[in-house]
């Protein structure tokens, strides 16, 4: 009889911040073999677990691409969009992220540093005898406006001009009048030039409430429109800023509604950015993947002799 190669059990936890959800992937030994599909596989909605990222969470010291962060932080948050492709930076995968560390016992609550491919970040996450579902802060640094030439988002017959903003992945934030009129966002906006985002962009669509509270829809890069997005956040309010002249330099507390929920985005007195909001790991279970999905698959077993 062939032997066969037994299917590998992988843990997996489900989590979300302000309704923007995630599947994470325990993964300290960097063990796993994510290639494209299989990560669209497991966002699905349908054929896997469903999210609108993937996070695996994998110690620096083990996964090369990480190594340059052992000095700094113990772990990783190796980041993939629904559609494969893999995003420097998340602000609210990072703060799931967090609180998967701190329930699970591999961190105490309180500060901790995580490495992302967009360097490291500092987090807090507030202890959890305070409530499970306690916030969860993460410096973001300071957004950068490259300004690389005038970028136009369209949608229907709208069309406004879009500010640049960096938050370690790229965005186009347009100040609209009314959030109705960035459409249903079931296809992507068009972005023009198409050239300025040669990988692709994530547009969000801001109204300002008040000096310091803007209402945000997202459309998010590899993923579509989400209920929430914490880099967007902080890009929205560093467009408020830049359109109301606060260039740069200067404090502020911001309160940003989108339909999953309130993010709150603190600027320091350097421009730096504190995003904090509600982040919760809502279940857990066991994945079977094949035998492929592994970097040293399982010891073949012989099922039944003859
Ligand atoms: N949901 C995220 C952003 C995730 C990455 C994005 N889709 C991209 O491709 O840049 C957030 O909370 O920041």
């Amino acid at each position: 009889m062939t032997p066969a190669l037994p299917l590998a059990r992988q843990p997996f936890f489900k989590g979300h911040g302000a309704e923007n959800d995630f599947l994470l992937l325990p993964d300290p030994g960097h063990r796993l073999r994510l290639d494209a599909h299989l990560v669209r596989r497991l966002c699905d909605r349908r054929t896997g677990i469903g999210a609108d990222g993937l996070l695996r969470a994998v110690r620096t010291t083990a996964d090369p691409e990480a190594a340059a962060w052992a000095g700094e932080a113990e772990w990783f948050m190796d980041y993939r969009n629904p559609d494969g492709t893999t995003a420097a930076m998340c602000g609210n995968g990072i703060r799931v992220f967090a609180r998967y560390l701190v329930d699970s016992g591999l961190r105490p609550p309180g500060a901790l540093v995580i490495a992302t491919r967009a360097g490291v970040r500092q987090v807090h996450v507030a202890d959890r005898s305070a409530s499970l579902q306690g916030p969860v802060s993460v410096q973001m640094g300071r957004p950068r406006l490259p300004g690389s030439g005038p970028v136009d988002v369209t949608v229907g017959r709208r069309r406004w001009p879009a500010l640049h903003v960096d938050m370690g992945n790229p965005h186009a934030v347009v100040l609209v009048e009314d959030l109705t009129h960035a459409g249903d966002l079931r296809t992507a906006p068009t972005v023009t030039p198409a050239s300025a985002y040669p990988h692709g962009v994530t547009v969000d669509f801001a109204v300002r409430h008040s000096a310091r509270h803007l209402k945000v829809r997202v459309h998010e890069r590899g993923v579509g429109e989400t209920r929430a997005c914490g880099t967007g956040a902080c890009a929205a309010v560093a467009a408020l800023r830049h359109a109301a002249g606060e260039h740069g330099t200067g404090y502020g507390r911001y309160t940003v509604d989108l339909p999953g929920g309130r993010l709150h985005v603190r600027v320091t007195a350097d421009g730096s950015m504190e995003l904090t909001g509600p982040a919760a790991i809502v279940a857990q279970g066991t994945l079977h993947l094949a035998p492929t999905a592994l970097r040293r698959p399982p010891r073949a077993r012989v099922l039944a002799r003859t």
